[in-house]
């Protein structure tokens, strides 16, 4: 059997030109642009591709992108009175700092100098919060991706086995919650779960989130099962000069012959986080604006 790939990079280009097409309506109706700041600190070089990507995708869909690229020793006080900036600007309806930040900037005192009604990202303590009480507020995009792939390829998630392997605040906690909040029975795995390979063997739905390439195995896995593979981990290159090769935190290959379905790395979630978070910046806008967010985005 060979599983079915789910194609998060067409996925999420069918939901930025939707995102594009309202924001093109919010613009004649607001009378100007959404807007998203990006502030980037330091020169780490696979953190300007993706600042580059996020800055392009923002202008593709109609939006204005505001890019702030500050030195890696900036003081910390420096960076949270740009972002108080940011805050107080009009134009701007998102902001998004990258992490990790560098040297010992403190990445909890910077997000909370955010406007929670700003918070693109969900990285907030009020957005966290918001999330795990079932109000109203921004979804980290990563796991708003996943959860939207799910959804879109299983419709009711109901009563079924999910396991999340990695805790971190960004995706497998919200992760989890999303799943929770769809009915679905959730287990969270981590570093010091005992025999994981018999925890993800019942899961119907599996999302790996850990950082570590091509960890999940292919015999781990309950047969048909849903992947979902938020790793995206660069090997070293075969040769000097040359890039690694991309890959999740799932054993890809072996893997799809034994899932039902899965996500490809890259092409599959990364995609999506990008695009989420063009939707959570023109839901941001409209909320500026007192307009009612657009449906079904
Ligand atoms: N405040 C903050 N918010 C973020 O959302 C955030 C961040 N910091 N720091 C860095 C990570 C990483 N991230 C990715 C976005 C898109 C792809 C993506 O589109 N990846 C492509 C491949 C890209 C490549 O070739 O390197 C894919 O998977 O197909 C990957 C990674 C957002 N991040």
């Amino acid at each position: 059997m060979t599983a079915e790939l789910i194609d998060g990079k067409a996925f999420a280009a069918n939901l930025r030109e939707r995102v594009g097409d309202h924001a093109a309506a919010f613009a004649e109706k607001a009378g100007r642009k959404a807007g998203l700041a990006v502030v980037l600190v330091g020169a780490d070089a696979a953190s300007e591709v993706y600042v580059r990507s996020k800055g392009k995708a923002t202008v593709a869909a109609n939006m204005e992108s505001f890019e702030h690229r500050l030195p890696a020793d900036t003081a910390e006080e420096d960076l949270i009175a740009l972002v108080e900036r940011l805050n107080a600007d009009p134009a701007v309806d998102g902001i998004l700092v990258q992490l990790p930040l560098p040297g010992d900037l403190d990445e909890q005192a910077v997000i909370a100098a955010i406007d929670p009604g700003k918070d693109v990202d969900g990285f907030h303590v009020e957005s966290a919060g918001r999330l795990m009480v079932g109000r109203e507020g921004f979804v980290p995009c990563t796991p708003l991706g996943c959860i939207m792939l799910l959804k879109d390829r299983h419709g009711d998630l109901s009563g079924m086995n999910a396991v999340v392997i990695g805790r971190s605040n960004i995706v497998g906690k919200p992760m989890a919650q999303l799943l929770l909040d769809a009915n679905a029975t959730v287990t969270i795995a981590h570093s010091r779960t005992k025999d994981l390979p018999e925890v993800v063997q019942r899961a119907d739905i599996v999302v790996a989130a850990v950082g570590r390439a091509e960890m999940v195995k292919a015999d781990w896995l309950k047969p048909g099962a849903t992947v979902i593979d938020v790793g995206i981990n660069r090997l070293a290159p075969a040769e000097e000069g040359a890039k690694g090769r991309l890959v999740g935190d799932v054993d890809f290959e072996a893997a799809k012959e034994v899932a039902g379905a899965i996500t490809p790395v890259p092409g599959g979630v990364g995609p999506m986080t990008i695009a989420v978070l063009l939707r959570n910046t023109l839901v941001a806008a409209h909320m500026h604006e007192g307009l009612d967010p657009p449906v079904g985005l």
